[in-house]
């Protein structure tokens, strides 16, 4: 295995240092390193950050191996510096068993780009019915922590309450995507004057709310562990805000898109805007923001959603609700929470690697970049700016809401337990 000595990287962006990376392991850190037959990496000007960790990605295989397969969606994650992804459920088939949490995991495995933890369904078949089997995935090879039904609410409140008493037992989390089935039928962008104007169905903030504010109860009542995910609007915000302050165990995300993107983009009818939850105002993104940087959200979770040119090249209330995000993500948070002074690169990494791995109960991922820890690193250059071309995406899909777009930074570099998973902006 290479060992690789890296030259003057800024560690959380602070003074430059070398780091030394042999044998999966951070080896050494100091300045003015040497090792016989190491490979040098030129850290000038880069910022070194552990291996991020998503909470949210969707990988589409088994199933919809057009969009995604867990190679080009573990390629893509490397090539955004991610080191570990949660793959999402909702697969064809869902991921509600061991068996399809297990073949998940070993794909993942057999790629080598980056670590995959399927998240198990919390209900069969997404169905909202039944509870999946929650045990026995906690227990495959795939040491599943996280449930949900992304892509659906447990709206059940019932099974809610069961699933987070169910978790309890293993250490697990429940991850709802916070959608009031009833208050969002047909819904297709944020309910405001603009859908009104739009004469597209409104999502209001309200069916997202409720949701939070009754799981924070329920997860209270249960003395049990929540996540929500892709967390939207003020009022979402507000809520966790004050669960936390009322000592509820809940931790929330954000998603690069809700903290760049605004619902004005519907007024051009193109799907590529087209998410669920829906882009909001612009007085929720600052909310966001806000939100992301005193800590009330937790983490950044990209919910890379891919989907194929057909499923988005159509009429808007045709077409797939999602978007692609790992390879965009850090360039997102530079933009949006790091050159606005609201976070710095410690934050970025506890919100994008320490948290993450902390919630899903990872071992060996967003550790601190430290002597004897696993050499999983990225190195940063925050100091160019780039236009995203779709077509040099790794992802299979297409469906970036950022084409076009200068954003600021690149990731030059991704190392997964000291293997180089990207090197000079490229996968290895
Ligand atoms: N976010 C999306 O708009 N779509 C996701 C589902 C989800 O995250 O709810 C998908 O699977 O495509
Ligand atoms: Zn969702
Ligand atoms: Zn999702």
């Amino acid at each position: 295995m290479t060992t690789y000595l890296i030259q003057n990287a800024a560690i959380l962006g602070g003074a430059p240092t070398d780091l030394l990376l042999r044998d999966g392991v951070v080896a050494e850190i100091g300045d003015g390193l040497s090792a016989d037959g190491a490979e040098v990496v030129d850290g000038s000007g880069l910022v070194a950050l552990p291996g991020l960790v998503d909470l949210h990605t969707h990988l589409r295989e088994p199933g919809r191996e057009d969009a995604e397969t867990v190679l080009t969606g573990t390629q893509a994650a490397a090539m955004g510096g991610f080191t570990a992804v949660h793959a999402m459920a909702n697969t064809e088939p869902v991921a509600d068993t061991a068996g399809v949490v297990e073949q998940v995991w070993r794909l993942g495995r057999e790629g080598g780009y980056c670590d995959v933890h399927p998240v198990g369904a919390v209900t069969v078949g997404l169905g909202g019915q039944q509870l999946a089997e929650l045990g026995a995935m906690a227990d495959s090879a795939a040491r599943v922590r996280v449930f949900s039904d992304d892509g659906h609410c447990v709206d059940d409140a019932v099974l809610m309450r069961r699933a987070l008493e169910y978790v309890k037992a293993f250490d697990g989390v429940v991850a709802q995507h916070a959608q009031e089935p009833r208050l969002t039928e047909g819904a297709q962008m944020n309910e405001g004057e603009l859908s009104g104007r739009l004469g597209l169905t409104g999502w209001p903030a309200v069916a997202e709310e409720a949701i939070i504010a009754r799981d924070c109860l329920l997860a209270a009542h249960v003395g049990s562990r929540l996540h929500v995910c892709h967390v939207s609007t003020a009022g979402s915000v507000e809520i966790v805000r004050d669960a936390k302050r009322k000592g509820v165990d809940v931790t929330a995300e954000a998603c690069p898109h809700h903290l760049l993107l605004t619902d004005e983009l519907a007024t051009t009818y193109d799907p590529i805007y087209k998410v669920n939850p829906p882009l909001r105002s612009r007085e929720d993104v600052e909310a966001l923001r806000a939100g992301l940087a005193d800590g009330t959200i937790d983490v950044v979770a990209t919910d890379h959603a891919p989907h194929p040119h057909e499923d988005k090249d159509c009429e808007w209330a045709a077409a797939a609700f999602g978007m692609l995000g790992l390879e965009t993500a850090l360039s997102i948070v530079q933009e949006t929470m790091v050159d606005p002074g609201l976070l710095d690169w410690a934050g970025v990494a506890e919100r994008m690697s320490a948290t993450p791995a902390r919630i899903g109960r990872l071992a060996g991922q967003g550790r601190p970049i430290a002597v004897g820890e696993p050499a999983n690193v990225v190195l940063y250059d925050p100091s160019v700016r780039r236009t995203v071309e779709p077509g040099e995406s790794a992802s299979l899909s297409r469906n970036t809401p950022y084409a076009g777009m200068e954003l600021p930074g690149r990731v030059v570099a991704t190392f997964l337990r000291g293997r180089a998973t990207v090197l000079d902006g490229k996968l290895t």
